[in-house]
């Protein structure tokens, strides 16, 4: 059951609902502008479901049984993206990690993995915090009365992390900087990548468009110059330089960054990679934070029950990997916010082979979907489903199905980046929490935006309280 305090506080965001005597074309039609707005009600609460849209099929996979059959057990008959995502982002990608299947994906998945081992994670978390104290310091000299918008605020820091992470110091600001502009441009290019998209509709004539094609390699040629000039410097003899994701890939590729950097083959999937991972990285936790504030403004008590766990844990030093596992407030908050807004909100995979899932017959070729929007507030599986509660990801909690709760996917490709989005995510709000309370601006409605993530439509603007702080020295 549910109680009265936890019903007074639902999270605010409107859930978009489609009217049920909406026909399929009706609500396709809108889900071109918002692919939440497509779900009934009763969808909320279903455990599958069947449809097709000209000779395609699909089905939705909304319980944790059939998301367990698809992603994990039967993992090689689904391990294919849909055709409309390869597509659409082949020309930056290339045949990178996120796009492939496979052989080639199971080789790539090897050569990457430890470049994201946990044992990096400490040296990750240096980057994150100090990335994080940055932003601190920015804000501290903005006047009190100016607002930020907090979407574009933890864009920025979450590039930098990434951005750091991935080239390390090779990097200079002006080229990270092209990194960013490239990809920025890629995605607006390819504006029709939204979820609708996903589902085959209109996205394929779009992408037909000559001028929209030539703007898009265009773009993705501004990326690819920048790193394969990082790829080059990083093969030049020089001296000692800190750890980056792009040096370990080469090592993983070539066995010696030389020899990488000669091999035009090796040179492009490093690259591919690299791109990869800067575009699974960076917006994915930019707007799950910027979620964790907005949760954070509505529900004060949390916000100090948050603080209230840095001030003891931390009492306003910057920060560590060793004091995450202390912070299991923060975690729950920022674990809360993925259920509620999951950064990647809808999952899409191509059965190779015929297969039988709820005991129904799912034919070749067909498109499996799992919402983690559906699923994170499934009427059956979740307590007070679109409440606020970051008390369910305590320690003590009833345990919470790992096929239920898909903000990083499930199964063999589960993101590479799991941990290191979590700690990035926890650290950021460790960081910041302390230093300031967000509000946002009064008056300001927020809404969703649905496209490839999810995300507060038009940014976030918020006042930075600052909070008064007698900070602790280090160590
Ligand atoms: C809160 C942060 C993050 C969330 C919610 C998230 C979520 C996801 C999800 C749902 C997928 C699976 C997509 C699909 O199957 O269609 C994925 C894949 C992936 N993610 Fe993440 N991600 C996050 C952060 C990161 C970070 C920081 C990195 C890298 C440093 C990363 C690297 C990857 C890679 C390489 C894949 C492709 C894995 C494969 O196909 O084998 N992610 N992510």
């Amino acid at each position: 059951m549910v109680d009265d305090a936890v019903m007074a506080s639902p999270a605010p965001v409107a859930v978009p609902m489609a009217d049920p005597e909406q026909g399929i074309w009706q609500r396709i039609r809108m889900a071109n502008r918002n692919l939440l707005s497509v779900w009934r009600e009763r969808d909320y609460g279903v455990r599958s479901l069947r449809f097709s849209l000209g000779k395609q099929d699909y089905v939705l996979c909304n319980s944790p049984d059939s998301v367990r059959r698809v992603f994990l057990k039967e993992h090689d008959n689904y391990d294919r993206k849909s055709p409309q995502m390869r597509q659409a982002l082949a020309p930056l990608l290339g045949d990178g990690l996120f796009v492939s299947d496979g052989e080639l994906w199971q080789e790539r998945r090897q050569q990457c993995a430890p470049a994201l081992h946990n044992r990096l994670l400490p040296s990750f978390s240096e980057v994150m915090t100090s990335s994080a104290e940055e932003t601190a310091q920015h804000w501290a000299r903005l006047p009190a009365e100016q607002p930020v918008d907090m979407l574009k605020e933890m864009a920025h820091l979450t590039a930098r992390i990434i951005g750091r992470s991935i080239f390390g110091d090779d990097t200079t600001d002006a080229e990270a900087e092209q990194v960013v502009a490239g990809f920025t441009e890629y995605q607006r290019h390819v504006a029709q990548l939204d979820l609708a998209s996903t589902l085959g509709l209109p996205f394929l004539e779009l992408l037909g468009n000559p001028r929209r094609k030539a703007r898009t390699r265009y773009s993705a040629q501004q990326v690819h110059e920048v790193i394969d000039r990082i790829i080059e410097r990083r093969a030049a003899p020089s001296g000692e330089r800190r750890f980056s994701l792009v040096a370990s890939f080469m090592e993983q590729m070539e066995g010696s960054a030389a020899e990488a950097a000669a091999c035009p083959f090796a040179r492009q999937a490093v690259r591919n990679e690299a791109i990869v991972m800067f575009m699974a990285g960076h917006e994915t936790t930019a707007n799950s934070l910027a979620w964790s504030w907005y949760l954070l403004d509505h529900d004060r008590e949390a916000m100090a029950r948050l603080q209230q766990e840095l001030d003891e844990v931390l009492g306003g030093r910057t920060p560590t990997f060793d004091d995450v596992d202390d912070l299991p407030y923060t975690r729950a908050v920022f674990e809360e916010a993925m259920r509620l807004y999951p950064p990647v909100p809808l999952l899409s995979r191509q059965a190779r082979a015929a297969d039988v899932v709820q005991e129904r017959e799912v034919k070749p070729g067909t498109i499996m979907l799992a919402l983690p929007w559906l699923m994170h507030r499934h009427r059956k599986l979740w307590d007070a489903p679109d409440h606020f509660r970051p008390e369910r990801f305590l320690p003590g909690a009833p345990r919470i199905d790992k096929f239920a709760y898909l903000p990083f996917s499930v199964g063999p490709r589960v993101c590479l980046g799991k941990r290191f989005g979590l700690y990035e995510g926890i650290l950021c709000l460790a960081t910041l929490a302390q230093r300031f309370t967000p509000r946002v601006v009064p008056g300001h409605e927020v809404s969703i935006e649905c496209r490839l993530t999810l995300r507060p439509a038009g940014g976030l603007p918020m006042y930075l309280e600052p909070r008064n702080l007698e900070p602790r020295m280090n160590g």
